[in-house]
Parts: structure tokens; sequence; C-alpha cells
């Protein structure tokens, strides 16, 4: 198995360059596990407390289940992805059912902050926008798939967001053997990327 970590900020095109990166490749080869579904469970927190959360923060997430389901899969088995909401700042209960491919991407902002995960994988991936160009694009995908407004959306970047990406996101791209620039959309790096996974299908 070629496992593959896509790290950078929000907004930066992570899950846009994952989905560019299976575009034609061949279906059931190549499979996604997301850092979001590894927010820690909330549901013993109010809504009210779950909005203070810092969720740019490595002890939001679950990296012992994330480390255990990759090692799982590592090893052959499927396992069972939580589903997350971002409209309630909790997994759903729901899970996906994931199976081991030839191919995994890891994706996440901070999936690279975490020893043990940087050690598991393969290819390491930065993807870069400049943080003007991350707001504008964030701030669009908040309003219209998550459920914020303005104020929430902007208020989170300042008082966490921007100062946890200076802390733990952006230092993460010395770890990196590939950083794409992503401020536009960037296919040449993205097929490279998929001929380095090609060469490993075949
Ligand atoms: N290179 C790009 N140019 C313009 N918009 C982009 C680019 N890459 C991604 N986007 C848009 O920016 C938003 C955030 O992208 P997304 O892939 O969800 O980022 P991430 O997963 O890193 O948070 C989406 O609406 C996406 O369509
Ligand atoms: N309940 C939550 C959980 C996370 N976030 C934000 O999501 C961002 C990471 O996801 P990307 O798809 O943008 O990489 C992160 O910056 C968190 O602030 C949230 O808003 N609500």
């Amino acid at each position: 198995m070629l496992i593959i970590g896509i790290a950078g900020g929000t907004g930066c095109g992570k899950t846009t360059v994952v989905n560019q990166i299976l575009d034609q490749l061949p279906e059931g080869e190549v499979g996604v596990i997301s850092q979001d579904s590894y927010y820690k469970d909330t549901s013993h927190l109010s809504y009210d407390e779950r909005i203070k959360i810092n969720f740019d923060h490595p002890r939001s997430i679950d990296f012992e289940l994330l480390e255990t389901h990759l090692r799982e899969l590592k090893n052959g088995n499927p396992i069972d992805q939580p589903v997350y909401s971002f409209v309630k700042h909790n997994r759903t209960g729901d899970t996906v059912k994931t199976h081991p491919r030839k191919v995994m991407i890891v994706e996440g902002i901070l999936i690279l902050t975490n020893p043990e995960l940087r050690e598991m994988f393969d290819i390491k991936i930065f993807v870069h926008a400049d943080s003007d160009e991350r707001l504008i694009r964030r701030l669009k995908r908040d309003i219209s798939e998550r459920g914020r407004d303005l104020d929430e959306v902007l208020s989170r970047y300042q008082n966490t967001l921007k100062p946890m990406h200076q802390q733990f996101i952006e230092p993460m791209k010395e770890y990196a053997d590939i950083i794409i620039p992503n401020n536009k959309y960037n296919t040449v790096a993205v097929d490279i990327v998929k001929t380095i996974i090609n060469q490993r299908l075949i």
C-alpha cells in the first residue's frame, strides 16, 4: 500500500486536489481518509460549548483513532470511518465502510503535525495557497456549505484559525516532499502526483 498525506491550510484546495487526483484513476484502486472525520466526539458538550472549541488545534483531533484506522487499512482490514457534521460540530453517529486500497490518501490541515502519522506516509504533500485566497474561499464555502455567516467565519479566522495556522500548519512545509502551489488550479502538479500513483498501480 502506498500512503499519501496531503496537508495545507483551510481552503488551500486539499479536497479539490484529491478529487483531481481521483479523476480518471481506476475506480476502487485509490481510497481516501479525511482528517475531518476524526474530530473528537463532542456528544458530552452542549452546542454552545461546542462552538467555542478551537478546531484548528491538534488536540481537537482524535489522532489515536486515525492512526489505528490507518494501521488497520495497511494490514488489509476495512474500517468504519466516522461521518462528521460541520453544522452540529460533532460526529453524526454514522460511519462509512472504508476498504483498503493499493493507494490510500489521507488529507487534512493537521495530519503532518502528528509524528506517528508522518512516519506512515510514503509521500507527504503540502498544498499552498496565500492566506487571503484561502480566507476568501473559506468564506464562500462555509457560508454556502457549512451553515456559517460572515461574522462567524471572520471571528474564527482572527481568533483561532490564523494563529493556529502560523503555529502548527505552515511549519509543516518543512516535512513535505512536494509542495503544490494552488493559488490557481495547478494541473501540472496534479499530473505529477497522478503519474506517481499510476506507476504504483501497474
Ligand atoms: N485553485 C483554486 N482556484 C480557485 N478556487 C479553488 C481552487 N482550489 C479550490 N478552490 C475552491 O476553494 C474552496 C475550498 O477548496 P477545498 O478543496 O474544499 O479546500 P480544503 O479542502 O483545503 O479546505 C472550494 O470551493 C474550491 O472549489
Ligand atoms: N466543527 C468544525 C470543525 C472544523 N472546522 C474548521 O474546518 C477547517 C478544516 O477543514 P478544511 O476542509 O477547511 O480543511 C478548520 O480550519 C476548522 O476551523 C469548523 O469550522 N467547524
